[in-house]
């Protein structure tokens, strides 16, 4: 197939589309470089370097692509509080001029990045993709609204577009370049996400990790989150292209637009995770407890039942250290 992968200059994106190239597939990227990297698209990927919003309909329109897989998207929860322009801007109207050129030039499949940020504080756990949506941020109200869309754009066109969206727990580790291709994982200019923050600590990087909060109602008093390794996500993203393709009676019957919970159902506290940096790194890590950070949820732990069910998808990375270990050879590659 010849896929379309927009933010295949970030961290998933990328490992998305080296994911897609493995597979025999054509790849575009369409990707602006306002978080990612000209370097990170995989070799074998056509670049089309622009805003989703401004370049998608001369690239579907140029006719020939099967399906989108689209990442790009602005996913800074603090800032998003600051700058919420930037995110309903930057990801709501841009998905809307995406789903547009979807439904103008008739392509058929759609897979979304979406977030476990769309449940807000949960009342159950592990989250089912059936639990309620209180998004407790900006960021995580405007992926909601693009799900939203999806599954109206989905309904209306008749059978023309299916949709798939894919709500992300905590993506983690990287893809390890094969043949002399580059690895690839996260290397945001600003970074917020608790591995590589920690990975820097062990590099010299940073003095110490705040660890936010440890008065929360979990077993060693910090957040517990699940961690989802990035070539397992990616693969996810292949199953649910081929579920697509299938006009699986899954997709059809949730009205053209299934959503899939994706992480390994297993919840790892910043403690065990800050434990599990020291083990694979052999730097003792400082750390020092901080007051908690507004909006996030104690514990966030995905069922990927429905993943597993319907994409016949299962997660092969899911020990911590390993997950670890993998984005610490990428985080100690990028140093040297
Ligand atoms: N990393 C995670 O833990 C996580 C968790 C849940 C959901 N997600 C979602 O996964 C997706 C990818 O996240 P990531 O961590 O790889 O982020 P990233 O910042 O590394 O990648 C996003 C890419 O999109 C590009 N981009 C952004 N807006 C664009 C636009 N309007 N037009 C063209 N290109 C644009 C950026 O340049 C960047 O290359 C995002 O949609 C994010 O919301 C990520
Ligand atoms: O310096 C840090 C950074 C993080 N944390 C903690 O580590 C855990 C994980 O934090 P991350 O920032 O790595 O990840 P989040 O769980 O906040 O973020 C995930 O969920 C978000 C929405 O809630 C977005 O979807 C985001 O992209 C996704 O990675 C949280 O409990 C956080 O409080 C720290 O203690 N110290």
């Amino acid at each position: 197939m010849t896929l379309v992968v927009t933010g295949g200059a970030g961290y998933v994106g990328s490992v998305c589309a080296q994911h897609l190239l493995d597979a025999g597939h054509d790849v575009v990227v369409i990707d602006d470089l306002s978080t990612g990297h000209r370097d990170a698209v995989p070799a074998g990927a056509r670049l089309v370097e622009g805003d989703v919003a401004a370049v998608a309909d001369e690239v579907l329109g140029a006719g020939g692509v099967d399906g989108v897989v689209h990442c790009a998207a602005r996913s800074l929860v603090g800032e998003s509080a600051v700058e919420p322009a930037k995110y309903w801007h930057g990801n709501v109207v841009t998905s809307i001029a995406l789903l547009d050129a979807l439904r103008r030039h008739r392509v058929p499949r759609l897979v979304f990045s979406s977030t476990a940020a769309t449940y807000g504080e949960p009342e159950t756990s592990p989250i089912t993709e059936d639990a309620a949506t209180r998004p407790t941020n900006t960021y995580g109200a405007t992926k909601l609204a693009i799900d939203h869309a999806i599954g109206t754009y989905a309904a209306a066109s008749q059978g023309e577009l299916a949709a798939v969206s894919l709500r992300y727990f905590n993506v983690a580790g990287a893809h390890a370049g094969a043949g002399g291709a580059p690895a690839l994982g996260e290397r945001h200019a600003v970074e917020t996400h608790l591995i590589p923050l920690v990975l820097q600590v062990a590099l010299g990087q940073r003095e110490e990790i705040a660890v936010f909060g440890d008065d929360w109602p979990t077993p060693d008093g910090t957040c517990v989150r699940d961690y989802i390794h990035v070539d397992d996500l990616a693969e996810a993203h292949l199953l649910a292209l081929d579920l697509l393709g299938q006009a699986g009676a899954a997709v059809a019957e949730a009205g053209g637009h299934l959503v899939c919970n994706l992480g390994n159902g297993t919840g790892f506290s910043v403690f065990e995770v800050i434990e599990a940096c020291r083990r694979v790194t052999g730097h003792p890590i400082p750390a020092r407890v901080a007051p908690r950070r507004t909006g996030d949820p104690g514990v966030l732990v995905a069922s990927s039942a429905r993943a597993r069910a319907e994409l016949g998808w299962k997660p092969t990375h899911t020990d911590l250290d390993g997950i670890v270990a993998d984005a610490w050879a990428f985080a100690r590659g990028r140093a040297t």
